[in-house]
């Protein structure tokens, strides 16, 4: 099943397209990642989603419920904006309590303490906002969003400015929420964290998608070699050639040399068979490297390709 399905979703402000017929489909129970440059036409669409802002055309549907369905949505739906804003002088408790009773939903004092527990503010139940670091308030923001147990959560920028402890814990606190099954969908700048996190990713740019899929196929579809670093026992250089032409079958491009060899290939599924060649050629490995290459990589290839588009 299908959390999120579009169809040729699209937002116009005056002349300006900012979302352009988007057809996308998030399935249920995984963290998707939405990446793209500034203005790009990421909150704009997640506005869509939560209800900030009407399509111009086009349509979609949430857990099987269609816009219209809205409070049906909103009933399962929890949102961490990029910027949440807080009375200074409430305390976390109270903030819960105050969002509890205006989405209705009931929560007794213990169940809001439950949740504060979750976000690792337990400490913090009764310190008045004022006093919270920045890590501290994001925490409270998922706290405010997960309030309703929901079964889709936007995360817009969950870790920004957040110091690398808090990052840590907001991390894991996204694993846990995601292995309950709720589906995630997360916007980032850190392409890290996405990659770290993020069972497929899309990205957009210009008010489309540009691509699509899971790390595996992100880097089938832009051909990033998969680099791997191999020191060896010395070769030869007859050793050299011939392990150079017997690799030549496996490897996009290789550079052997007696200690050392680098090797680029497209799958790493060919790695088992480059291991049996080097043994079949008693040739001892001492190290072997095996680097993919990272989104971060394949975001600026992206932005490579739409630069001489
Ligand atoms: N309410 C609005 N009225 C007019 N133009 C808007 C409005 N909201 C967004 N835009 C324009 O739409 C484009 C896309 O903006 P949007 O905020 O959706 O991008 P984004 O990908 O989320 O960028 P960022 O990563 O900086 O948040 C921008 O050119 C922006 O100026």
């Amino acid at each position: 099943m299908q959390a999120i399905t579009t169809h040729n979703l699209t937002k116009k402000y005056g002349k300006k397209t900012v979302v352009n017929h988007i057809n996308l489909s998030v399935k249920k129970g995984i963290i998707f990642g939405f990446l793209g440059r500034n203005g790009a036409g990421k909150s704009t669409f997640i506005n869509m989603m939560t209800g900030l802002a009407k399509p111009t055309s086009g349509s979609f549907e949430i857990l099987g419920h269609q816009e219209s369905a809205r409070k049906d949505i909103q009933r399962k739906m929890g949102v961490l904006p990029d910027y949440s804003s807080f009375y200074e002088n409430d305390t976390a408790l109270d903030h819960l309590t105050y969002f509890s009773k205006i989405l209705q939903l009931s929560l007794s004092k213990e169940e809001l303490r439950q949740t504060l527990i979750k976000v690792g503010l337990e400490d913090a139940a009764n310190v008045k906002i004022k006093n919270f670091s920045f890590g501290m308030k994001k925490k409270l923001g998922i706290a405010q969003a997960i309030m309703n147990q929901p079964e889709i959560l936007f995360l817009d920028e969950p870790t920004s400015g957040v110091d690398a402890n808090s990052v840590l814990t907001i991390h894991a606190l996204i694993k846990e929420i995601a292995s309950t099954g709720t589906t995630i969908f997360l916007t980032s700048h850190n392409l890290d964290e996405v990659e770290k996190l993020c069972d497929e990713v899309a990205i957009m740019n210009k008010g489309v998608i540009q691509t699509k899929g899971n790390m595996d196929q992100l880097r089938a579809q832009y051909q990033q070699n998969i680099a791997i670093y191999i020191k060896h026992s010395i070769l030869s250089e007859n050793q050299q050639i011939d392990l150079k032409k017997e690799l030549s079958f496996l490897a996009e491009s290789s550079n052997i040399t007696s200690t050392y060899s680098e090797l680029f290939v497209k799958d790493e599924k060919v790695i088992p068979e480059i291991n049996r060649i080097l043994v079949n050629n008693l040739i001892d490995v001492y190290r072997i490297e095996v680097d993919q290459p990272s989104l971060e990589e394949i975001f600026l290839h992206l932005g490579e390709d739409r630069e001489s588009a």
